[in-house]
């Protein structure tokens, strides 16, 4: 199959192969700290859970029913009425001849029953519906989709795959040109793995956050990972026009300033996560040992250091600091990324989001930090100033 034109088109970032870790994105010149690096609409995006009648959310473009922006009216398929349920005429009739068509309705409403008593993952079940739908309805995009990484593929005796694949010939997909096989429902259940984004639904009073949907970003899926990175992606899905088709574009901005010819990253999970959780999933779902500038560091430090705890400890003691000055350089030492958590770690309870100033505007630097998860705007000023991380809200 031939691989799809990927170059980015974006002027202040570029893609480029990047020795042991494929394709990556590099600065063109440098950046400033907010500045948006790409703008990114999605070409697949499925639910994260089971269709029901008290979904929430637009079958089409993922916004919260209930947000006051969304008609007042929800609309049904006429099919599979009450499960999938649509914000507006717009986005019931897009949905209609594309992402729900009567093959897809008819698919996830026997994932819905089959899924009752069986093992496999539903996300990924939906994952592969869309994607052999997408195959019928846009064969670019699932051109697109097939030349995003997915690493080695291995079927034999994988249960997992087997069983999804399973599932997949026994909803005869339609046909298109791609054909249906073990070997391309492998291929695309790879490439899910290492280039899904999270739409997550907002945080529960238990401090809890569901997935919502998951979408695969085509130009998104060429940023690498690092445990500090230099860059991060918000999305506006409950907070933008619904039906306009744009509420679930990525918008990935700098975090601080940085020079031309630097790696753009993501970090793919929190950064506050530990560095054994980090290493555990960056192998297992994306097949790679990250030995970034952090774990270099964290490498050295024992199972009590790498806790959120102990992360938490060390950057109040390197902020009260200590009367010796060994001390102090002795955990600068120890935790030199510390200044980063300070400054581009959400302090909200159970957050954990990072920071990225707000774009600037008419050439003017922004110093209003917005969080990426709870979408808390703070002011950097108190962050600086009293280091206790606790920057100044700002009206919403
Ligand atoms: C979302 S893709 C990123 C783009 C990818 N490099 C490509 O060529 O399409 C994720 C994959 O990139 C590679 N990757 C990402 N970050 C890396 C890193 N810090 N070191 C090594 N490989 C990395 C891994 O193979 C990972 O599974």
């Amino acid at each position: 199959m031939a691989a799809a034109d990927t170059t980015s088109s974006n002027s202040n970032i570029q893609t480029r192969e990047i020795q042991g870790r494929g394709r990556g994105f590099i600065s063109t010149h440098s950046i400033k700290a907010g500045e948006i690096l790409l703008t990114d609409s999605p070409i697949l995006l499925y639910p994260a859970k089971p269709l029901k009648n008290n979904n929430n959310f637009c079958s089409n473009c993922f916004k919260n029913l209930n947000s006051s922006s969304s008609s007042s009216s929800v609309l049904t398929c006429p099919s599979c009425s009450y499960h999938a349920l649509f914000c507006s005429h717009i986005c019931q009739s897009k949905a209609l001849s594309s992402s729900h068509s009567p093959w897809v309705c008819q698919a996830l409403n026997s994932i819905r029953y089959t899924s009752v008593e069986s093992s496999f993952d539903v996300s990924d079940a939906h994952f592969l519906v869309s994607a052999y739908n997408l195959a019928v309805i846009s064969p670019p995009h699932f051109r697109i989709l097939f030349s995003l990484d997915g690493g080695c593929i291995s079927t034999i005796n994988d249960s997992r795959i087997l069983g999804l694949h399973s599932l997949i010939s026994s909803l005869s997909p339609p046909q298109s040109v791609f054909g249906v096989s073990l070997e391309l429902t492998a291929a695309l259940l790879a490439k899910d793995k290492r280039n899904a984004f999270a739409i997550m639904e907002p945080f529960q009073e238990n401090g809890e956050r569901d997935v919502r949907a998951y979408g695969i970003y085509p130009k998104a899926s060429f940023f690498n990972h690092d445990c500090l990175p230099n860059a991060a992606r918000f999305d506006y899905v409950d907070a933008c026009v619904a039906g306009d088709g744009r509420n679930t574009d990525m918008i990935v901005r700098a975090i601080h300033d940085f020079p031309e010819g630097r790696e753009v990253c993501l970090s793919y999970f929190p950064v506050n996560w530990s560095y054994k959780d980090r290493q555990k999933r960056l192998l297992e779902d994306y097949g790679f040992v990250c030995d970034c500038d952090r774990c270099k560091v964290e490498v050295n430090w024992n199972d009590d250091d790498n806790n959120d705890d102990s992360m938490e400890q060390n950057e109040d003691e390197q902020m009260v600091g200590s009367s010796e000055d060994e001390d102090v350089e002795q955990e600068e030492a120890d935790f030199p990324h510390a200044y980063f958590f300070l400054k581009y770690v959400c302090s909200g309870d159970n957050c954990g989001g990072t920071l990225a100033p707000l774009p600037p505007s008419e050439g003017q630097l922004s110093d209003v930090m917005e969080c990426n998860v709870c979408g808390k705007l703070s002011t950097g000023e108190e962050i600086d100033e009293n280091g206790d991380g606790d920057g100044a809200m700002v009206d919403e």
